[in-house]
């Protein structure tokens, strides 16, 4: 319980001493004495059901300027969203001490994780937000959403802060950001990982996606926090561009990078090892046990942030050589009786593609064989990209279904097959990881991209939708007779 006046500056004094007990965004979840954030989604229109969320007991209603709201206190405000995640930052009061934010097209799942494994081999508590949920070093609690709504981020920064976490990472997606779901806590620095075509949707074009994507560097990051930049992006100068103008700490990390310059990568047969520049303490070799030039750019942007919030940079580099395989991110998950890899990675741009084929290339000695779809009622302007990318990058390819929601997911396959020629359509997405099971000779690798850590199909929209059990990693072993 707290007074207004703490969480709104500027009140009357009447108004400053009203009692808020909860803070809610939803009018199914208010209770007697909240404060309710009433906002016009794509949906739903929360000033529609401004009466039904004061006579579940809401004290004060946050909405734009001239809507009615009768029998609670009004406050008006052109961004509402924001002016609720002020306040409610300052309702729930406490956050962990270090909190870093991660954005980007590809990449934000894989930072945020290795940077909470970073923390906790310095010897932090740490935890990380994002797609694949809240995980600590002991549990991991799905939220459905990658950045999860305003509510859900900020009583969960204060959970893990009672818990005695102090150091957490999050991801913030260009929606999250769109929506102000992950305003008010201090973040200490952010991160960029790069850009490329994806929710186009939702955006509309390439430059809105960006600008999106940049209020983390103009408004959300502290102004005296830190900036770190995978540098080698066509997009990074543009946003490094953002960080300077607000005056913030900048870290480039990459081969044009100046706090972490690589200098070369060399594939292993289980990883890679980097040679580094790194400002300070100079050049250094380090063994990292995760394939692929893209898991080399998010290790490198993660000791960025941990270096950046203060970490000791020679610490930071050795423990990359200790870092464990992000789930669904290019995890190894079968062996196939002919002896060929089945490897699951979470691609689901034209741009992922490209790198999850790239990656695995130098390790396949035979063929390269891919397995995916694209989800429906999302960026359908992406399909054909994808299906380019994946002719282009391997050698055989089966067009298969991946979450076609509420769409017919035979159009989906269509609209990729047509950037693909010579590629194989199977519907059944168990049927596409047989056939390609089939198909594998010793020295092949085989990759099903798009569905990563996710255990379900989702089929149907709104009241129809369900989810049909499905996991990748689980059907592969089972094709492959494991
Ligand atoms: C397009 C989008 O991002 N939508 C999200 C957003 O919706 P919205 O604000 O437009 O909400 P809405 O459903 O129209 O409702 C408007 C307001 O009315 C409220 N409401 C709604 C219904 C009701 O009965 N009463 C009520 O008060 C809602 O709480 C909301 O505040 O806020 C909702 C509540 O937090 C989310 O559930 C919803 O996610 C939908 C389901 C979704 O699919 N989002 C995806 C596209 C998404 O956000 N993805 C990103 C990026 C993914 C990635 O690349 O990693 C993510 O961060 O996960
Ligand atoms: N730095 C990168 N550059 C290019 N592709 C990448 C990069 N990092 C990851 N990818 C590709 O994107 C996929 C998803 O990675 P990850 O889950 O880390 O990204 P994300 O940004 O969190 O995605 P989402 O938007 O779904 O949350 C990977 O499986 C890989 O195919
Ligand atoms: N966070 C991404 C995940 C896409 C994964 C893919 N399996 C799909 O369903 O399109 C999105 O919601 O667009
Ligand atoms: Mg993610």
């Amino acid at each position: 319980m707290t007074r207004l006046g703490r969480l709104i500056d500027g009140l009357a004094n009447a108004e400053a001493e009203i009692q808020v007990t909860a803070v809610a965004i939803d009018h199914r979840q208010v209770t007697r004495g909240a404060l309710f954030g009433a906002f016009r989604g794509a949906r739903f229109n929360a000033e529609d059901v401004i009466p039904d969320a004061i006579a579940a007991g809401a004290v004060a209603v946050i909405t734009r300027p001239g809507v009615v709201v009768e029998g609670a206190f009004h406050i008006e405000a052109d961004e509402p969203r924001r002016a609720f995640a002020l306040a409610a930052a300052r309702f729930f009061d406490r956050a962990p001490e270090t909190l870093v934010a991660v954005t980007g097209t590809n990449g934000k799942t894989s930072c945020v994780e290795l940077t909470r494994q970073i923390w906790r081999q310095l010897g932090h508590s740490a935890a990380s937000i994002g797609t694949l949920g809240i995980t600590t070093t002991d549990e991991q609690v799905k939220t459905g959403l990658t950045t999860p709504d305003i509510v859900t981020f900020l009583a969960n920064l204060s959970g893990l802060s009672a818990e005695g976490v102090s150091h957490v990472a999050f991801e913030a997606s260009s929606h999250g950001l769109d929506q102000y779901r992950t305003e008010g806590p201090r973040v200490a620095a952010a991160a960029f990982t790069n850009l490329s075509r994806d929710h186009l949707d939702y955006h509309l074009d390439m430059d809105s996606y960006f600008a999106a994507k940049m209020r983390l560097f103009d408004e959300v990051v502290a102004a005296d926090g830190a900036a770190v930049f995978w540098a080698d992006d066509e997009w990074s100068d543009r946003a490094i561009g953002h960080a300077s103008r607000r005056g913030l700490r900048l870290f480039t990390v990459g081969a044009a990078g100046q706090a972490i310059r690589l200098l070369d990568r060399q594939p292993t047969a289980l990883g890679q090892s980097l040679e580094l520049d790194v400002a300070t303490i100079g050049r250094r070799s380090v063994n990292l046990p995760l394939i692929g030039a893209y898991q080399a750019a998010n290790a490198l942007v993660s000791a960025g942030l941990a270096i950046a919030t203060g970490a000791d940079a020679a610490a930071v580099i050795d423990a990359l050589a200790r870092v464990q395989p992000v789930r669904g991110r290019l995890e190894r998950a079968a062996l196939t009786r002919s002896g060929a890899p089945i490897y699951i990675d979470y691609a689901h741009t034209p741009d992922a593609l490209a790198a999850a084929l790239a990656a695995l290339r130098p390790h396949a000695h035979g063929r390269l064989i891919a397995v995916f779809g694209a989800g429906g009622d999302r960026d359908a302007g992406k399909r054909p990209a994808m299906g380019a990318e994946a002719v282009r990058g391997a050698d055989m390819v089966i067009v298969t279904d991946d979450n076609p929601r509420g769409e017919d997911p035979a159009l989906i396959r269509r609209s990729i097959l047509s950037g693909a020629p010579g590629a194989i359509e199977m519907a059944d997405r168990r049927a596409a990881i047989a056939r390609a099971v089939d198909e594998a000779q010793a020295g092949d690798i085989i990759v099903i991209a798009g569905k990563g850590h996710e255990q379900g199909q989702i089929i149907g929209r709104g009241d129809a939708m369900r989810v049909l059990p499905f996991d990748d990693a689980t059907v592969a072993r089972e094709e492959a007779g494991q």
